[in-house]
Formats: structure tokens, sequence, C-alpha cells
């Protein structure tokens, strides 16, 4: 039966794809396709089944205390440092909150909502390389990993308009490569989150889904820049907050649906986070698709920053993109 599984796995992959069959003969003796198991998880020793089944069926897993003390402390650091622009890292995006964006602009972290695109600071893009932490992406990737998108996200105290939440979306919305499957993102949290800091809101299962409409939500007080929701989102679906400590990093499906509500308190809320892909993974062309709007709106940004030259959304991934393990195969 676990061939069986195998093939009817190489059936549905095959069934997903963008492009025709006969370019992926080389599938048949591709290492991925030894997820003779579950459907989203590679056997590699390091999964117990119940993890294996809980991502097969939640579209997530938390591993707790992954990341030490020590290390997230010294992102931290940086991370100051960064924001205060006492070092600088090519190519790093900064990103302020709505509801300060008319203010003067202090350079320092409570000015900063996320920073974007470190994968040129050695130090932060440490936390990519973490060993702990790719042993688990390969369960989900495979033995070629890049890291491919970069984040640290610093939720500021909620000004009152609700801006500081993050509509429930789909991370694939933002990505023009496939498949789906064998993309990951790790999220590690740089202290405790919780409801009333506005720790990470997921709906267990839907990574089993389809991608989904993405726009932006119609928020009485609007949304950050590029922080599209599922369109028609149903707020009765079941959804578990994610509590978690300095440390604990989960990984999940770019399919799951996943947000995170205002921050209710005076500090604010840290998390790094990095989505990794196979090497093996392929462009597709997102024209004709939904994710033709987010397109158009990275497209018009680096139109911007690169002075009228037009880099398409494609390119602008493998120019970001990072190989961390294994061979640059194809992303
Ligand atoms: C899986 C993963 C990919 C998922 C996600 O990341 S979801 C969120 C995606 N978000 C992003 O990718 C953030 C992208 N952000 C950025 O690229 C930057 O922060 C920018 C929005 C371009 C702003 O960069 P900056 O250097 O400040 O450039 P400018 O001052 O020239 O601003 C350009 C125009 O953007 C506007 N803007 C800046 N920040 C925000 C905001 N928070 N909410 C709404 N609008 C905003 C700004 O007012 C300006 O607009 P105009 O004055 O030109 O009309
Ligand atoms: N219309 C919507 N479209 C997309 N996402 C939404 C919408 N409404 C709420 N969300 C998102 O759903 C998640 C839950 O938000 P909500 O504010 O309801 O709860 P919370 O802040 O997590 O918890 P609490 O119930 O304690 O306030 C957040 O990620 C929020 O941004
Ligand atoms: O840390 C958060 O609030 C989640 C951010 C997120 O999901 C994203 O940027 O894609
Ligand atoms: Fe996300
Ligand atoms: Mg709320």
């Amino acid at each position: 039966t676990e061939m069986s599984r195998a093939a009817e796995r190489l059936r549905l992959l095959i069934n997903h794809l963008d492009r025709p069959s006969d370019a992926i003969v080389s599938f048949e003796s591709h290492p991925l396709i030894c997820k003779t198991q579950g459907e989203y998880t590679l056997d590699t020793d390091l999964l117990t089944p119940e993890q294996r089944l809980s991502y097969e069926q939640n579209g997530y897993i938390l591993i707790k205390n992954l990341v030490s003390e020590e290390d997230i402390n010294r992102f931290r650091y940086t991370h100051t440092r960064l924001c205060r622009q006492e070092v600088k890292a090519p190519g790093l995006v900064t990103m302020r909150d709505l509801a300060i964006l008319k203010s003067e602009f202090v350079p320092d972290q409570r000015a900063i909502s996320k920073i974007q695109d470190f994968q040129e600071d050695p130090e932060l893009f440490r936390y990519c390389t973490l060993p702990q932490i790719l042993k688990y992406v390969e369960c989900f990737t495979g033995p070629n990993i890049m890291a491919m998108h970069t984040m640290l996200i610093n939720k500021p105290p909620d000004a009152g308009k609700k801006t500081s939440r993050h509509p429930m979306h789909q991370d694939l919305h933002y990505f023009p490569f496939r498949p789906a499957d064998w993309i990951v993102c790790a999220w590690t949290a740089m202290e405790t989150v919780n409801r009333q800091n506005g720790c990470l809101v997921v709906l267990p299962g839907t990574h089993t889904g389809t991608l989904q409409e993405h726009d932006y939500p119609e928020w009485e007080g609007g949304a950050n820049k590029m922080y599209h929701g599922v369109r028609g989102y149903d707020s009765q679906h079941p959804r578990v907050h994610l509590e978690m400590e300095k440390g604990d990093t989960v990984f999940f499906h770019p399919l799951l649906i996943h947000g995170s509500g205002m921050n209710q308190t005076q500090g604010f809320r840290k998390a790094i986070s990095c989505h990794y892909a196979s090497a093996d993974c392929y462009y597709i062309d997102v024209n004709g698709t939904t994710q033709e709007n987010i397109a158009n709106e990275v497209k018009e940004i680096t139109m911007r920053k690169y002075a009228g030259q037009e880099i398409s959304f494609q390119d602008s991934w493998a120019f970001r993109g990072r190989l961390v393990k294994g061979e640059r195969t194809s992303l």
C-alpha cells in the first residue's frame, strides 16, 4: 500500500502542476517523490508519526524551544541596529504601520512595523541557516533548500484603528512558484506571543484547499500596503490562536489560512520568519490568475525602486532567493 500511496501522490502532483506532464518525467526518480506515507511530509526520521499526522491534517506543527535565547537576543540587537540605520543591508525593505505614515520618521524600531529581505544581513540571515530549523524544513522541501523570503515582524501597539491586524491570508498568494507542497514557512516567536499582543491565528486544515482570491479587506481603519486577505473570509470557521514562548517555532504550509489579531499591549510584538522552497520548484506565470493583483503591486514598487526598470515578478524572487542547503537546481 505504500507503493500505491506513492503512485497516488505522484498522480495528484501531476494534476496540480501548471505545466505539461511530459516536462516532469524526471519526477519519477525525484527524491521528493519518496513521500510514501504522508501527503505533505517526507519520511526523514525527525518527525514523529504524530507530528507528521498533525501536519497532514492541520497544515502546521509547532516545535517548542527550537531557537536559543542567545540567538534571539542577537537577532533583537541586530534588528535595533538596522532600524537605527547603524548597520546597512542592501535590499532591506522597511515598512511603517498605516497609523503612523503621516508622522515624522524617526529611525527607531518603534517606527518600523516590519523589515523584509534581510538576506544580505549576515547576522539576521543566520536565522535562515540554523541547522535545527533546516532539519525540519527538509521534511517538507526535500534536500535542496532555498530561503525565498525573510521577514522580521514588529507588530506595534494598536493606535486605535486596528491597523496592527494582519488579515487572514494564504502566503502562496505572494509566490509565483510551485508546487505549493514544497514550500514551508518557519515563524519563530522572539518573545511571548499571545492573544493580547496579536499572536498568529490559523484555520487548521485549510492547506488542503486551493489558492483563494485575495484583496484588501474592507476595514474601516484601512489595511497596510499589500496586506491582502482572502475574499469572503468566513469568520465562523474554527480557528486556533497559536500562543507561543520565545524560541518556539511554527512550520506551516503556504495554503494554510492565517493572520494575526491586533496588538492590545504597549509592547512591540516580535517574530522572525523565513519562507523556504525546494530549489526544485519552478516559476509560474501568474497572468490571468488570482495572483495578478499582487504581482502588479509588486511590479509597481520595484519599478519605483529601480528607477523605472521593469523587473518581472518571477525575477524579483529569483534575485532575492538564497540557497541554504543542497543544490540550486531550478529556482
Ligand atoms: C508571504 C509574505 C510575502 C506575505 C507578506 O509579506 S504580506 C505583506 C506584504 N507586504 C509587503 O510586501 C510589504 C511591502 N512593503 C514595502 O515594500 C514598503 O514598505 C513600501 C510599502 C513600498 C513602503 O516603502 P517606502 O520605502 O516607505 O516607500 P514610500 O514611502 O515611497 O511609500 C510608497 C507608497 O506606499 C505607501 N505606504 C507606505 N507604507 C504604507 C502602509 N503601511 N500602508 C499603506 N500604504 C503605505 C506610501 O504612502 C506611498 O504611497 P504614495 O504616497 O506614493 O501614494
Ligand atoms: N474580514 C476579515 N478578512 C480577513 N481577515 C480578517 C477579517 N476579520 C478578521 N480577520 C482576521 O482574523 C484574525 C482574528 O481576528 P480577531 O480580531 O477577530 O480576533 P483576535 O484579535 O485574534 O482575537 P480576539 O477575539 O481576542 O480579538 C486576525 O488575523 C484578523 O486580522
Ligand atoms: O507575524 C504576523 O503577524 C504574521 C505575518 C504574516 O503572516 C505575513 O507577513 O505573511
Ligand atoms: Fe502570512
Ligand atoms: Mg481582535
